[in-house]
């Protein structure tokens, strides 16, 4: 047998795993990397966060990145050598981690990467029936395998779609089997780019869990920050404080039609961008906005678009919580905004359940690399409409 082989069927053998889990998000401020001890799989699965870290991107990175995300028209070149950059690049960055933590590779059992991801198509949001749902994360497996010298799962969303999903998001399956509570309805929102969360419903609940995107998080308000401000994010909220929100171009951006669509449903910076905003600007004849007050509106509408999606899965049930995760906690009036909103919920940060906000979806990849080594379909077959499959393909480092 190949050597790899065996050992990454010794590796599923094993009661604990050491796994790296890698989230690069559409924000494109750095890689996050978390050091997952993985104790069995499935419902008795105990994961604690050995280490984390945000490995910051170059300029570079950021620049050329941005050059192919999201857009339909692009340079080959550029996106087949960023599949390769990339992977090499977080293979760095994991190799950096490493030696800061004091910590050999061969103690790592393996890597689950869920790529950059550079394009989102799934029909419902294409509307284009003519081709099958997709999405694509780059950066290669092979690429980190071979510069780590770790075995690497990687690409993960192609299964979910392969067996009849869309691709995102993918956060329910661990949050269902790591936080589901005997009492607590939970959301675990997370705002990245696009705001999301993960509905656990309470053990005694005959409801299903499921995760749903919801709309934006930070991605517009980023995206003006670049355009106006040549500032990667509105940070502490400094500059949408500074202005009001405008009710008009409020009530055009919450006009969406994806925002009304039952859950689950996905979404992406395809949809929600600068073109988006400036189209609802016209609408609403406020082209000459000043920018304190677009920020504003775009932090509102952000807010709102979060808020209307719980209130609607929460309407009527007992003992509701919130725990917020993502880069999105860090903004005050987003976070303020939220909670005010929620009176009759439980609204705290994600750190409440005992794992760094900022690391979370990192972690969930590692443990949905645990569940294709070591668990069963049936962990992951109470998730409404998502299939129950492993997901994650396989690299060998040799
Ligand atoms: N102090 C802060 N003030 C305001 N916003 C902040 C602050 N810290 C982080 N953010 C926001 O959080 C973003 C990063 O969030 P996160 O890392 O969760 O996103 P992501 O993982 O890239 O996105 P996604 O999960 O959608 O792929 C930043 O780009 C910024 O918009
Ligand atoms: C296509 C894609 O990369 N989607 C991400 C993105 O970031 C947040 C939201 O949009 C979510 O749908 C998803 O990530 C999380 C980790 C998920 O799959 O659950």
């Amino acid at each position: 047998m190949n050597p790899q082989i065996e050992k990454l069927y010794q590796i599923g053998l094993k009661k604990e795993r050491f796994i790296i889990g890698l989230m690069s998000g559409t924000s494109l401020d750095g890689l996050d990397i978390a050091l997952c001890r993985i104790e069995n799989a499935g419902k008795t699965t105990k994961i604690s966060l050995e280490k984390f870290i945000t490995m910051d991107y170059e300029e570079i990175f950021r620049t050329k990145v941005r050059e192919i995300f999201a857009k339909r028209t692009i340079d080959q070149q550029l996106l087949s050598g960023l599949n390769a950059y990339i992977g090499i690049t977080h293979a760095n960055l994991i190799n950096q981690a490493l030696k800061s933590w004091r910590i050999s590779a061969a103690e790592i059992d393996c890597i689950a990467s869920h790529g950059q991801t550079v394009y989102h198509a799934p029909q419902s949001l294409t509307k284009d029936l003519n081709w099958p749902n997709s999405t694509l994360q780059i950066g290669d497996g092979d690429h980190i395998a071979m510069h780590t010298g770790i075995i690497t799962l990687s690409d993960f969303r192609q299964k979910h779609i392969a067996a009849g999903g869309e691709g995102a998001p993918l956060a329910a399956y661990g949050d269902y089997l790591l936080f589901s509570h005997p009492t607590e309805n939970r959301f675990l929102l997370n705002i990245g780019g696009i705001s999301n969360f993960t509905f656990i419903p309470s053990h005694q609940s005959q409801l299903e869990a499921y995760a749903t995107d919801l709309g934006p998080g930070n991605t517009m308000m980023n995206q003006y920050m670049k355009a106006h401000f040549d500032l990667e994010m509105d940070r502490d909220a400094g500059t949408a404080k500074k202005g009001s929100v405008n009710k008009d171009l409020l009530e055009q951006l919450l006009a969406e039609e994806f925002l009304a669509l039952p859950f689950p449903k996905t979404t992406g910076p395809e949809l929600f961008n600068l073109t988006y905003l400036k189209e609802a600007q016209k609408r609403s004849d406020t082209v000459a906005l000043p920018d304190e007050d677009v920020m504003a509106t775009l932090n509102r509408f952000s807010a709102q678009a979060m808020i209307n999606g719980i209130r609607r899965q929460a309407a009527g049930l007992p003992n509701v919580s919130v725990y917020i995760s993502g880069g999105g906690l860090h903004n005050p009036l987003l976070f303020d905004g939220i909670k005010a909103s929620l009176p009759d919920c439980k609204v705290e940060s994600f750190a409440s359940l005992g794992i760094d906000p900022d690391a979370k979806e990192a972690v969930l990849f590692a443990l949905l690399a645990n569940e294709t080594l070591a668990g069963t379909r049936s962990n992951v077959e109470h998730i409404k409409d998502s299939p129950a499959v492993c997901m994650g393909k396989i690299s060998l480092p040799e």
